[in-house]
């Protein structure tokens, strides 16, 4: 189709009254003919809401379960399914995703700037750092060390020529010495950061001050035995001979200090993301945020994660830091919890508009989210300089960030804007990932002084379409901004360039083209293996590999009937489905196709929270399917890993998927997809192919009933009938190397371009 056709479609799509993938008819809903929903009717006229439909607002879903949550969840469960509680710190499912709710700018009393006048922004630089004005702009400070007094900001300086002194990186104070063992291994990592440092035409900076003898009489405390949990057995101990062998490899393998794999790539990455599990979780983006900072650090990297903190998150504290930001007018008090986790400085932003939203993490109306948004990436920016992990701060050289989705979309523009700009954090880069293009932080452009940014930089927020005209949007600036995009397969790289795929950003993301990159998500292998997976410990589950799959997964295919009082048979297909209940996921397409389903001889087992109408679709369908559905409405971890264990098949009917998780985890656990053939699931599930013996499973080419029907008839059939060909699909999807290792170094390869990009 012709783009011009192509746009022609979308917009007779929405005038016509197509009601997008709220419908459940499915005939008209089929990825390439679809299009965002059309905008309710709203006060604020101008408001462009399309993208966050469903997720706040008036047509947005109520509360999702929390799964403090998981608990609420679970009352509403038959009791067998009570015992399905988590080990684990539950994330959590938040009322409005995305969401926003009715915003009125003109009503809202959140200080705008007005007309240059910057009321209350007084900061107090960073030691050794000069910020002035740009051409035809106040400047803007954002970080404060002490409480705030109300005034106005003195007049700029005249622009000071960039010196070597304005923008070097220097940590904000002495580096104290920690007393816990991480000082030795952040000093390494430190020296192992500073020898690569981007090509730079002044001498180098002074080296940051060390307190040397306290650092090496750390070192020498420090018991690295201890620290990574190694206990000597105790026969080592008492045979002198092998217990000093024991004790000289080990001592060489420390002498060896084999050089990182990343090699001279090597450096500092801080990974911003408003979710990370397993503290905060309400899909992909926090599984992603936990596990791909690992893999980095895996390969060299000094790499932080920093995410707000929602909860009293036990493994982290209070680092003693206090700092004051001023966020859409109010002067807000910040302090810093971390924790240092399989080699990754984990820092939590303590601020009271995150504090006790560990339940709804994405609540509130628009407004609120977008405050605590523009909080959170003020204060990111500025982690580098002010955080001393393992007692040193990463510091603004060879750094660079990883921004998430819309959420964190605002701080390359805090970065180029306050900063770069201005000489300052010359030789930190910014990369922004599109996790999901759907929900943009869309806003009137009149509520674009909350952000705090200069006037010219208004021009790039502006957007105009024809579903959510004149608007602000956080997510077209944020693209225009970072260094380079990564968005999660190369399928939905291409898709987001389409007029159906790319939600009004297409015209930007095919103009920066140069810097758009597919990396398909791995999977964290601690969380998600049938090997070691802790939900399996108990309750009948049983943990198996490529081994003893067979055994294994039909042990977990009893205990999961069991516990959701099916009847318990081994000759049943039975076939799951998890996800956000959205347009996104398709749940509603395998309710149309429900009246097939009820024909067969199957077993449905559905996991999900989200809107409303389709949780009470899953409630419906176990009621009228008693026999053989269940619908599980909450969001339980441990029931997503034991239906992912105990399933036949998933079924993944999604109307659109920029990477999708569920496959590669079910493909992992020898369970066999069953997908719509878009984005990341096209990319990552090849279809079978019963002649050439290949393939890892089913997909169908439109989000509809009756094609989910024909690709799940061939899967059912081949499952009852041609159990070799079923064995093969298995093994090929359980042998496959998924791990996050891999998408790491292409991670890197794209921090490496950033890295050298002027
Ligand atoms: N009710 C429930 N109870 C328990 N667990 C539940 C659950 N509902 C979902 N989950 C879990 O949440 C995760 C969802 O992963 P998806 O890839 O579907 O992410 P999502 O669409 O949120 O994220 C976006 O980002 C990710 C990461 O980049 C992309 O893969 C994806 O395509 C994109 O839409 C999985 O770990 C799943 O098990």
């Amino acid at each position: 189709m012709s783009s011009a056709a192509a746009s022609s479609a979308f917009i007779l799509a929405l005038s016509s009254g197509t009601p997008g993938w709220r419908s459940r008819g499915g005939a008209s809903l089929n990825f390439p003919l679809w299009a965002p929903p059309r905008r309710a009717a709203r006060d604020d006229a101008m408001v462009a809401r399309a993208a966050e439909a469903g997720t706040g607002g008036r047509d947005a879903a109520p509360p999702e379960r929390s799964a403090g949550a998981g608990a609420d969840a679970s009352i509403r469960q038959p009791r067998a399914r009570r015992k399905a509680v988590s080990r684990r710190r539950d994330p959590v499912q938040p009322a409005g995703r995305y969401g926003s709710g009715p915003g009125n700018a003109a009503a809202s009393q959140n200080g705008a700037l007005a007309g240059g006048e910057i009321d209350s922004i007084v900061a107090a630089p960073p030691a050794s750092i000069v910020k002035f004005a740009g051409p035809g702009y106040t400047v803007i400070l954002p970080t404060q060390d002490v409480a705030p007094t109300r005034g106005v900001v003195p007049a700029p300086e005249p622009p000071l020529p960039p010196s070597e002194e304005n923008f070097v990186s220097r940590p904000a104070s002495v580096p104290k010495p920690r007393t816990d063992g991480n000082a030795g291994l952040a000093e390494k990592r430190r020296a192992m950061v500073d020898v690569e440092r981007v090509p730079n035409p002044i001498p180098p900076p002074p080296p940051a001050p060390k307190p040397e003898p306290a650092v090496q009489e750390q070192e020498g405390a420090w018991d690295f035995k201890k620290y990574i949990g190694f206990d000597e057995p105790d026969e080592t101990k008492d045979e002198a001979g092998v217990g000093a062998d024991a004790a000289g490899s080990f001592a060489d393998y420390e002498n060896d200090d084999p050089s990182p794999l990343a090699g001279e790539n090597v450096m500092n990455v801080i990974v911003v993301s408003a979710e990370c599990s397993p503290w905060c979780k309400t899909g992909g983006l926090g599984d992603v945020a936990g596990a791909l900072p690992k893999a980095l650090a895996r390969r060299g990297h000094r790499v932080m994660v920093v995410v707000p903190r929602y909860g009293d998150y036990a493994e982290a504290f209070d680092m003693g830091i206090t700092k004051y930001y001023k966020a859409a007018g109010q002067d807000l008090e910040v302090k810093y919890f971390h924790a240092f986790i399989d080699g990754v400085d984990f820092v939590f932003i303590d601020a009271p508009l995150f504090r006790h939203r560990q339940g709804d993490i994405y609540g509130g109306n628009r407004q609120e989210i977008m405050k605590r948004m523009i909080l959170f990436c003020k204060v990111a920016v500025e982690v580098p300089w002010h955080v001393p992990c393992g007692g040193v701060c990463y510091g603004d050289g060879n750094l660079v960030f990883i921004a998430n989705d819309w959420h964190t979309a605002l701080l390359p523009v805090y970065l180029k804007a306050y900063y770069r700009d201005n000489g300052i954090m010359q030789y930190t880069r910014s990369v922004l990932v599109i996790h999901n293009i759907a929900h943009q932080g869309r806003g009137p452009v009149a509520e674009y002084p909350y952000m705090d940014l200069p006037e010219h930089y208004l021009q790039h927020f502006e957007l105009y379409d024809p579903v959510g005209g004149e608007h602000a949007n956080i997510f077209a600036a944020g693209l225009k901004m970072a260094d380079q995009v990564v968005t999660v397969s190369r399928g939905y790289l291409w898709e987001l360039k389409t007029v159906e795929g790319g939600w009004g950003l297409h015209d930007i993301i095919r103009s920066h083209d140069w810097k758009m990159n597919g990396i398909v998500n791995g999977i964290d292998h601690q969380e998600w293996s049938p090997e070691v997976d802790v939900h399996l410990r108990s309750d009948g589950y049983t943990n198996y590999s490529l081994r003893t799959l067979d055994a294994g997964k039909r042990q977990c295919k009893a205990a999961l009937q069991r516990e959701l009082g099916l009847e318990v048979r081994d000759d049943v297909p039975l076939l799951g489905f998890i996800g956000r209940l959205d347009g996104q996921k398709g749940v509603d397409i395998i309710g149309d196709a429900m009246p097939w389903l009820a024909g067969q001889d199957v077993q449905l087992v559905m996991l999900g929270a989200g809107r409303a109408d389709l949780e009470r679709m899953l409630q419906q369908l176990e009621r009228a399917h008693h026999d053989k559905v269940r619908g599980w409405v909450g969001f339980s971890v441990p029931m997503a890993h034991r239906i992912t264990a105990g399933a036949d098949v998933l079924l993944m009917p999604s109307r659109f998927e920029p990477c999708g998780l569920n496959q590669l985890y079910a493909m992992a656990y020898g369970t066999v997809p069953v997908v719509h053939a878009v984005g990341g699931l096209r990319d990552t599930v090849a279809p079978f192919d019963p002649f050439g013996g290949a393939g890892l499973g089913w997909t169908f080419d439109r989000a509809e009933p009756n094609k989910l029907i024909e690709a799940l008839g061939h899967c059912l059939d081949t499952y009852r009938k041609y159990r070799e060909s079923w064995r093969g699909i298995q093994a090929r999807g359980m042998s496959q190397d998924l791990s996050w290792d891999h998408a790491a170094e292409l991670y890197e390869e794209v921090l490496v371009k950033a890295k050298y990009q002027w």
